[in-house]
Protein backbone atom coordinates (compact mmCIF):
# COMPACT_ATOMS: atom_id res chain seq x y z
CA UNK A 1 0.00 0.00 0.00
CA UNK A 2 1.22 3.62 -0.65
CA UNK A 3 0.90 6.48 1.03
CA UNK A 4 1.00 8.68 -2.25
CA UNK A 5 -2.40 9.50 -3.46
CA UNK A 6 -2.95 8.08 -6.81
CA UNK A 7 -2.96 10.36 -10.36
CA UNK A 8 -6.28 10.98 -11.39
CA UNK A 9 -7.20 12.03 -14.72
CA UNK A 10 -10.78 13.17 -15.74
CA UNK A 11 -11.55 10.14 -17.68
CA UNK A 12 -13.72 7.60 -15.51
CA UNK A 13 -12.12 4.10 -14.37
CA UNK A 14 -14.84 1.94 -15.90
CA UNK A 15 -17.51 2.66 -18.08
CA UNK A 16 -20.34 0.18 -19.60
CA UNK A 17 -21.70 1.06 -22.98
CA UNK A 18 -24.69 -0.35 -23.92
CA UNK A 19 -24.19 -3.00 -22.25
CA UNK A 20 -26.95 -5.87 -22.33
CA UNK A 21 -26.58 -9.67 -20.52
CA UNK A 22 -29.23 -12.19 -20.31
CA UNK A 23 -29.32 -16.12 -19.33
CA UNK A 24 -31.38 -18.51 -20.99
CA UNK A 25 -34.75 -19.29 -18.73
CA UNK A 26 -37.78 -21.53 -19.02
CA UNK A 27 -39.49 -18.76 -21.22
CA UNK A 28 -36.83 -17.73 -23.28
CA UNK A 29 -33.93 -15.41 -21.81
CA UNK A 30 -33.87 -13.87 -18.47
CA UNK A 31 -32.64 -10.17 -19.50
CA UNK A 32 -30.52 -8.69 -15.96
CA UNK A 33 -29.21 -5.92 -17.91
CA UNK A 34 -30.98 -4.56 -20.66
CA UNK A 35 -28.53 -1.68 -22.58
CA UNK A 36 -26.95 -0.14 -19.56
CA UNK A 37 -24.58 2.67 -19.70
CA UNK A 38 -22.80 4.29 -16.22
CA UNK A 39 -19.56 5.12 -15.59
CA UNK A 40 -17.50 4.95 -12.37
CA UNK A 41 -15.90 7.94 -11.93
CA UNK A 42 -11.95 7.58 -11.08
CA UNK A 43 -11.17 8.02 -6.93
CA UNK A 44 -14.76 8.10 -5.88
CA UNK A 45 -16.64 5.17 -4.22
CA UNK A 46 -19.92 4.12 -6.23
CA UNK A 47 -21.95 2.05 -4.16
CA UNK A 48 -24.54 -0.40 -6.21
CA UNK A 49 -27.52 -1.09 -4.68
CA UNK A 50 -30.75 -3.30 -5.64
CA UNK A 51 -33.11 -6.02 -4.70
CA UNK A 52 -32.01 -9.52 -4.45
CA UNK A 53 -31.47 -11.24 -8.35
CA UNK A 54 -31.42 -7.59 -9.67
CA UNK A 55 -27.93 -8.01 -11.00
CA UNK A 56 -25.67 -6.77 -8.59
CA UNK A 57 -23.14 -9.76 -8.52
CA UNK A 58 -23.24 -9.98 -12.28
CA UNK A 59 -21.96 -6.78 -12.62
CA UNK A 60 -19.18 -7.05 -10.53
CA UNK A 61 -18.30 -10.80 -12.74
CA UNK A 62 -18.43 -8.35 -16.50
CA UNK A 63 -16.29 -6.26 -14.56
CA UNK A 64 -13.47 -8.51 -13.51
CA UNK A 65 -14.09 -10.07 -17.21
CA UNK A 66 -15.49 -13.10 -14.96
CA UNK A 67 -18.42 -12.86 -17.35
CA UNK A 68 -19.16 -11.69 -20.90
CA UNK A 69 -21.91 -9.53 -21.83
CA UNK A 70 -24.38 -10.49 -24.51
CA UNK A 71 -23.10 -7.25 -26.16
CA UNK A 72 -21.73 -3.47 -24.87
CA UNK A 73 -18.47 -2.79 -24.03
CA UNK A 74 -17.04 -2.68 -20.68
CA UNK A 75 -14.14 -0.15 -20.44
CA UNK A 76 -12.02 -0.29 -17.93
CA UNK A 77 -9.11 2.52 -17.70
CA UNK A 78 -10.17 2.48 -21.49
CA UNK A 79 -9.82 -1.30 -22.60
CA UNK A 80 -13.35 -3.15 -23.48
CA UNK A 81 -12.60 -6.10 -21.24
CA UNK A 82 -15.42 -7.72 -22.75
CA UNK A 83 -13.11 -8.31 -25.34
CA UNK A 84 -9.94 -9.15 -23.78
CA UNK A 85 -8.79 -12.88 -22.91
CA UNK A 86 -5.89 -14.89 -21.54
CA UNK A 87 -3.20 -12.84 -20.67
CA UNK A 88 -4.45 -8.98 -21.37
CA UNK A 89 -7.30 -10.09 -19.04
CA UNK A 90 -4.93 -10.85 -16.67
CA UNK A 91 -3.48 -7.88 -17.00
CA UNK A 92 -6.44 -5.85 -16.38
CA UNK A 93 -7.41 -7.90 -13.28
CA UNK A 94 -4.06 -7.16 -11.61
CA UNK A 95 -5.44 -3.41 -11.28
CA UNK A 96 -8.45 -4.68 -9.17
CA UNK A 97 -8.64 -5.13 -5.17
CA UNK A 98 -11.46 -7.52 -4.43
CA UNK A 99 -12.81 -7.73 -0.94
CA UNK A 100 -15.57 -10.58 -1.36
CA UNK A 101 -18.44 -11.68 1.56
CA UNK A 102 -16.73 -13.81 3.71
CA UNK A 103 -13.10 -12.00 3.19
CA UNK A 104 -12.17 -15.11 1.71
CA UNK A 105 -9.32 -16.04 4.16
CA UNK A 106 -7.58 -19.16 4.23
CA UNK A 107 -7.76 -20.60 7.41
CA UNK A 108 -4.71 -22.53 7.65
CA UNK A 109 -2.77 -19.59 7.51
CA UNK A 110 -1.62 -16.84 9.59
CA UNK A 111 -2.92 -13.39 9.67
CA UNK A 112 0.69 -12.10 8.19
CA UNK A 113 0.55 -15.49 6.04
CA UNK A 114 -2.37 -14.61 4.20
CA UNK A 115 -1.84 -10.80 3.35
CA UNK A 116 2.03 -11.50 2.46
CA UNK A 117 0.11 -14.26 -0.25
CA UNK A 118 -0.04 -12.09 -3.31
CA UNK A 119 3.41 -10.47 -2.80
CA UNK A 120 4.95 -13.83 -2.65
CA UNK A 121 2.85 -14.69 -5.68
CA UNK A 122 2.42 -11.78 -7.67
CA UNK A 123 5.84 -10.03 -7.14
CA UNK A 124 9.26 -10.70 -6.85
CA UNK A 125 10.00 -8.58 -3.40
CA UNK A 126 12.05 -10.49 -0.92
CA UNK A 127 11.37 -11.03 2.44
CA UNK A 128 12.21 -8.03 4.22
CA UNK A 129 10.47 -6.37 1.82
CA UNK A 130 7.48 -8.11 2.44
CA UNK A 131 7.90 -8.33 6.31
CA UNK A 132 7.92 -4.64 6.08
CA UNK A 133 5.36 -3.95 3.63
CA UNK A 134 2.69 -6.15 5.40
CA UNK A 135 3.37 -4.87 8.92
CA UNK A 136 2.77 -1.51 7.70
CA UNK A 137 -0.68 -2.41 6.09
CA UNK A 138 -1.27 -4.45 9.34
CA UNK A 139 -0.68 -1.21 11.55
CA UNK A 140 -2.41 0.78 9.11
CA UNK A 141 -5.59 -1.43 9.47
CA UNK A 142 -5.10 -1.27 13.21
CA UNK A 143 -4.14 -4.97 13.00
CA UNK A 144 -1.18 -4.77 14.91
CA UNK A 145 0.32 -7.66 16.85
CA UNK A 146 -2.47 -9.76 15.60
CA UNK A 147 -0.23 -10.93 12.62
CA UNK A 148 0.08 -14.49 14.27
CA UNK A 149 -3.25 -15.27 14.97
CA UNK A 150 -5.15 -17.43 12.84
CA UNK A 151 -8.97 -16.01 11.43
CA UNK A 152 -10.79 -18.01 13.77
CA UNK A 153 -9.15 -16.41 16.63
CA UNK A 154 -10.58 -13.16 14.79
CA UNK A 155 -13.86 -11.27 15.27
CA UNK A 156 -15.60 -11.04 12.38
CA UNK A 157 -14.84 -7.00 11.67
CA UNK A 158 -10.91 -7.75 12.26
CA UNK A 159 -11.42 -10.59 9.52
CA UNK A 160 -13.01 -8.13 7.47
CA UNK A 161 -9.89 -5.85 7.74
CA UNK A 162 -7.39 -8.62 7.21
CA UNK A 163 -9.53 -9.36 3.94
CA UNK A 164 -8.70 -5.49 2.91
CA UNK A 165 -5.23 -5.81 3.93
CA UNK A 166 -4.94 -8.53 1.64
CA UNK A 167 -6.86 -6.45 -1.27
CA UNK A 168 -4.75 -3.54 -0.93
CA UNK A 169 -1.52 -5.28 -1.20
CA UNK A 170 -0.98 -4.98 -4.85
CA UNK A 171 -1.90 -1.48 -4.45
CA UNK A 172 -4.64 -1.63 -6.74
CA UNK A 173 -6.14 0.84 -8.76
CA UNK A 174 -9.84 0.00 -8.56
CA UNK A 175 -11.28 -1.96 -5.30
CA UNK A 176 -14.47 -4.01 -5.35
CA UNK A 177 -16.49 -4.52 -2.23
CA UNK A 178 -18.78 -7.18 -2.43
CA UNK A 179 -21.57 -6.86 0.75
CA UNK A 180 -18.01 -6.23 3.17
CA UNK A 181 -20.03 -6.45 6.12
CA UNK A 182 -22.55 -9.27 6.01
CA UNK A 183 -22.31 -10.61 9.10
CA UNK A 184 -21.30 -8.05 11.66
CA UNK A 185 -23.61 -6.35 14.03
CA UNK A 186 -23.73 -2.30 13.60
CA UNK A 187 -21.12 -1.19 15.50
CA UNK A 188 -18.35 -3.02 13.75
CA UNK A 189 -20.53 -2.48 10.46
CA UNK A 190 -19.88 1.13 11.25
CA UNK A 191 -16.30 0.75 12.11
CA UNK A 192 -15.20 -0.76 8.74
CA UNK A 193 -17.36 1.78 7.20
CA UNK A 194 -14.82 4.75 8.58
CA UNK A 195 -12.05 2.53 7.52
CA UNK A 196 -12.92 2.14 4.03
CA UNK A 197 -13.76 5.86 3.86
CA UNK A 198 -9.84 6.48 5.82
CA UNK A 199 -8.29 4.51 3.44
CA UNK A 200 -9.91 5.21 0.23
CA UNK A 201 -9.40 8.84 1.07
CA UNK A 202 -5.52 7.97 2.30
CA UNK A 203 -4.77 5.56 -0.67
CA UNK A 204 -7.93 7.18 -3.79
CA UNK A 205 -8.72 4.46 -5.14
CA UNK A 206 -11.42 3.52 -7.11
CA UNK A 207 -14.23 1.64 -5.04
CA UNK A 208 -17.10 0.32 -6.05
CA UNK A 209 -19.71 -1.86 -2.93
CA UNK A 210 -22.13 -4.01 -4.02
CA UNK A 211 -24.46 -3.73 -0.84
CA UNK A 212 -27.65 -4.52 0.42
CA UNK A 213 -26.78 -2.18 4.05
CA UNK A 214 -28.69 0.80 2.80
CA UNK A 215 -28.96 3.66 4.19
CA UNK A 216 -26.00 3.41 5.86
CA UNK A 217 -23.69 2.08 2.87
CA UNK A 218 -24.88 5.53 1.42
CA UNK A 219 -22.86 7.36 4.20
CA UNK A 220 -19.90 5.95 1.76
CA UNK A 221 -21.31 6.70 -1.65
CA UNK A 222 -20.24 9.31 -4.05
CA UNK A 223 -22.85 8.33 -6.53
CA UNK A 224 -24.98 5.48 -6.33
CA UNK A 225 -26.40 2.87 -8.91
CA UNK A 226 -29.72 1.21 -8.26
CA UNK A 227 -30.66 -1.76 -10.38
CA UNK A 228 -34.21 -3.18 -11.08
CA UNK A 229 -35.78 -5.74 -13.79
CA UNK A 230 -32.98 -4.83 -16.56
CA UNK A 231 -32.74 -0.59 -16.29
CA UNK A 232 -30.05 1.21 -13.97
CA UNK A 233 -30.42 4.36 -12.71
CA UNK A 234 -27.11 6.24 -11.63
CA UNK A 235 -27.32 9.23 -8.97
CA UNK A 236 -24.55 11.74 -8.47
CA UNK A 237 -25.38 11.20 -4.30
CA UNK A 238 -27.62 9.15 -2.15
CA UNK A 239 -30.45 12.20 -1.34
CA UNK A 240 -30.66 12.61 -5.56
CA UNK A 241 -32.59 9.37 -4.72
CA UNK A 242 -35.71 11.20 -3.12
CA UNK A 243 -36.67 12.95 -5.99
CA UNK A 244 -37.00 9.85 -8.59
CA UNK A 245 -40.69 10.05 -10.42
CA UNK A 246 -39.70 6.09 -11.44
CA UNK A 247 -42.44 4.02 -9.24
CA UNK A 248 -39.63 1.18 -8.24
CA UNK A 249 -37.68 3.74 -6.37
CA UNK A 250 -40.23 5.39 -4.75
CA UNK A 251 -40.62 2.23 -3.70
CA UNK A 252 -37.16 1.98 -3.19
CA UNK A 253 -37.06 4.88 -0.86
CA UNK A 254 -40.01 3.83 0.91
CA UNK A 255 -38.51 0.72 2.22
CA UNK A 256 -35.11 1.35 2.67
CA UNK A 257 -34.17 5.20 3.56
CA UNK A 258 -36.39 6.09 5.69
CA UNK A 259 -33.46 7.20 7.95
CA UNK A 260 -30.66 8.92 5.62
CA UNK A 261 -31.77 12.18 5.61
CA UNK A 262 -31.41 12.01 9.45
CA UNK A 263 -28.06 10.07 9.24
CA UNK A 264 -25.24 10.88 11.41
CA UNK A 265 -23.47 11.77 8.56
CA UNK A 266 -25.30 15.22 8.14
CA UNK A 267 -24.47 15.93 11.69
CA UNK A 268 -20.89 14.69 12.01
CA UNK A 269 -19.35 15.46 9.31
CA UNK A 270 -19.57 11.80 6.94
CA UNK A 271 -20.41 9.45 10.01
N1 LIG B 1 -24.38 -18.01 -14.14
C1 LIG B 1 -25.69 -17.74 -14.17
N2 LIG B 1 -26.55 -18.51 -14.88
C2 LIG B 1 -27.85 -18.24 -14.93
N3 LIG B 1 -28.44 -17.21 -14.29
C3 LIG B 1 -27.64 -16.41 -13.57
C4 LIG B 1 -26.23 -16.63 -13.46
N4 LIG B 1 -25.71 -15.67 -12.66
C5 LIG B 1 -26.73 -14.88 -12.29
N5 LIG B 1 -27.88 -15.32 -12.82
C6 LIG B 1 -29.19 -14.70 -12.65
O1 LIG B 1 -29.06 -13.30 -12.86
C7 LIG B 1 -29.88 -12.58 -11.95
C8 LIG B 1 -29.02 -11.57 -11.21
O2 LIG B 1 -28.13 -12.28 -10.34
P1 LIG B 1 -27.14 -11.55 -9.34
O3 LIG B 1 -26.38 -12.62 -8.64
O4 LIG B 1 -26.35 -10.53 -10.07
O5 LIG B 1 -28.15 -10.82 -8.36
P2 LIG B 1 -27.80 -9.88 -7.11
O6 LIG B 1 -28.41 -8.54 -7.40
O7 LIG B 1 -26.36 -9.92 -6.84
O8 LIG B 1 -28.65 -10.61 -5.99
P3 LIG B 1 -28.37 -10.87 -4.41
O9 LIG B 1 -28.55 -9.55 -3.75
O10 LIG B 1 -29.45 -11.83 -4.02
O11 LIG B 1 -26.97 -11.42 -4.30
C9 LIG B 1 -30.55 -13.61 -11.05
O12 LIG B 1 -31.84 -13.84 -11.55
C10 LIG B 1 -29.68 -14.85 -11.21
O13 LIG B 1 -30.45 -16.01 -11.06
Amino acid sequence: MTDIQKNHSGDPAIRFVDVTKSFPSRHGRHVVLSGVNFQVPRGKTTVIAGGSGSGKSVTLKLILGLMRPDSGQILVEGQNVAALRGRALQQVRVRFGVLFQGAALFDSLTVFENVALPLRERTRLDAGAIQAQVMKTLEQLELGGHENKYPAQLSGGMRKRVGLARALQLDPEIVLFDEPTTGLDPVMTREIYQLFYRTQQEIGYTAIIVSHDIPRVFSLADQVILLSRGEMDVFESPEEIQWSEKEYIKEFVASTMGEIYESSRVEQGRF
